[in-house]
């Protein structure tokens, strides 16, 4: 029987709720149907930039933000419902990734049993508003079971997108940017490479007050700062192997003016062609280490809209066939929401969502809680 699921999201970027409508046959395969996207209020924005940074935190806002942020995104499963021309009970559940708030898993200098994640937009309020069961907090179970909480979306990544011919890398540039490698075999491997969008989104946000830098026109319209490159590069995150995970906690607007305070001042353009380089370098060694056999690329995320960046990625990949997750039936903007659906219905069916090779956890983990319409 062909069942329906949606998945929320709403990323490192907090660039607006990303809602996906995806129908499920009886032989597993799924299909994308229907999108939206909502905005996030710009209240509700600087709001949880501040409970991201880590100074002027408090329950209260934490709370009050939690209880919104359930129903921004409960109207957006709403909305998408009516945009499809489907009714909430024509919904199995939706898939809630929340918005994270804080990551913290485990690394050299903190072990598991000190590690957390915390993603919010409570899922009481989604299902109370929507009437649809709503899974969510998909990453606590993974950080539990000793892993690292994410990257979660490889495990759907190799149940949608896996080929018999070859092996493929899908890219997902978000806020963060993570790989995963799909192997012709069945198999997964997969980690965050560091800063997708989130260094030159910032330093354009400070420097003139845009939210990102479309097509990556200002970075191409300045020059590499190679010392400031190679000051950049040395970041411990870039050299650490797998299982590895990151977020704003370690890649921000702080660690941009830390790196600066060390030079003498620098055109803001150059800065952004400096931070564009180091975001491309970093994903294309990171491919080049994992996946030694030229497998094709994927592209997926926001960041497959910057064309400087795109344009930077396939020269530095020339030996590979560099293209995006259009090729393979979900439009690059969609794939986050689309995994989430994805793990609703693995939650929902009591299978595992996790790979333990990729998140590093003791084992395979159902991932989240369900919260019954
Ligand atoms: N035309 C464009 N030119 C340049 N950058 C773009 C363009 N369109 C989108 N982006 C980038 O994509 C970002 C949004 O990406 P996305 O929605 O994948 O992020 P996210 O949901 O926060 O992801 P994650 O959870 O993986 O961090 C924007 O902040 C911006 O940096
Ligand atoms: C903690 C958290 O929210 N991490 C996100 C973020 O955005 C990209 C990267 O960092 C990845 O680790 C993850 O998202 C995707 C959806 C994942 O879990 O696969």
């Amino acid at each position: 029987m062909e069942s329906r699921y949606i998945g929320l999201m709403s990323g490192t970027s907090l660039d607006g709720i990303d809602a996906a409508l995806i129908r499920v046959d009886a032989d597993n395969t799924v299909h994308f149907e229907h999108s939206i996207s909502a905005p996030l209020s710009p209240k509700l924005r600087s709001d949880i930039l501040q409970l991201c940074g880590t100074s002027h935190e408090e329950i209260e806002l934490l709370g009050r933000t939690d209880r919104e942020i359930g129903r921004v995104f409960a109207n957006a499963a709403l909305q998408l419902c009516e945009s499809a021309k489907l009714k909430p009970a024509d919904i199995t559940a939706i898939g809630s990734h929340g918005q994270t708030v804080r990551h913290r898993p485990p690394n050299t200098d903190r072990h598991h049993e000190h590690a957390f994640t915390l993603q919010i937009g409570d899922p009481n309020t989604i299902s109370e508003l929507s009437g649809i069961t709503t899974i969510a907090d998909f990453r606590r179970r993974d950080i539990a079971a000793a892993g690292q909480g994410a990257p979660l979306v490889p495990a759907f990544h190799a149940a949608a997108f896996r080929s018999e011919a070859e092996d493929r890398v899908i890219l997902n540039i978000g806020g963060m940017a993570n790989i995963s490698l799909v192997k012709q075999n069945g198999g997964v491997e997969g980690f965050d490479t560091g800063p997708g969008n989130v260094l030159m989104d910032s330093w354009i946000n400070a420097r003139m007050q845009r939210d990102f830098d479309r097509d990556g026109d200002w970075a191409a319209s300045g020059r590499i700062n190679t010392a400031l490159l190679q000051h950049f590069l040395q970041a411990p995150y870039y050299s650490q192997t797998g299982p590895k995970s990151t977020g704003r906690e370690q890649f921000n607007m702080l660690t941009i003016e830390e790196s600066l305070a060390y030079f003498p001042p620098i055109a803001p353009a150059d800065v952004q062609a400096t931070l564009l380089e180091l975001t491309a370098r970093t994903i294309c060694d990171a491919i080049e280490n994992a996946s030694t056999d030229l497998a094709p690329v994927f592209i997926c995320g926001g960041g497959s809209a910057n064309l400087a960046l795109r344009s930077r990625i396939s020269t530095l990949l020339s030996k590979r066939v560099v293209s995006d997750t259009n090729q393979l039936g979900i439009p690059p903007d969609w794939v986050e929401a689309v995994a989430f659906a994805w793990l609703a219905k693995q939650t929902l069916n009591h299978l595992p969502g996790n790979v333990p090779a990729v998140t590093g956890a003791n084992g395979p983990r159902i991932l989240g809680a369900i919260y019954l319409a």
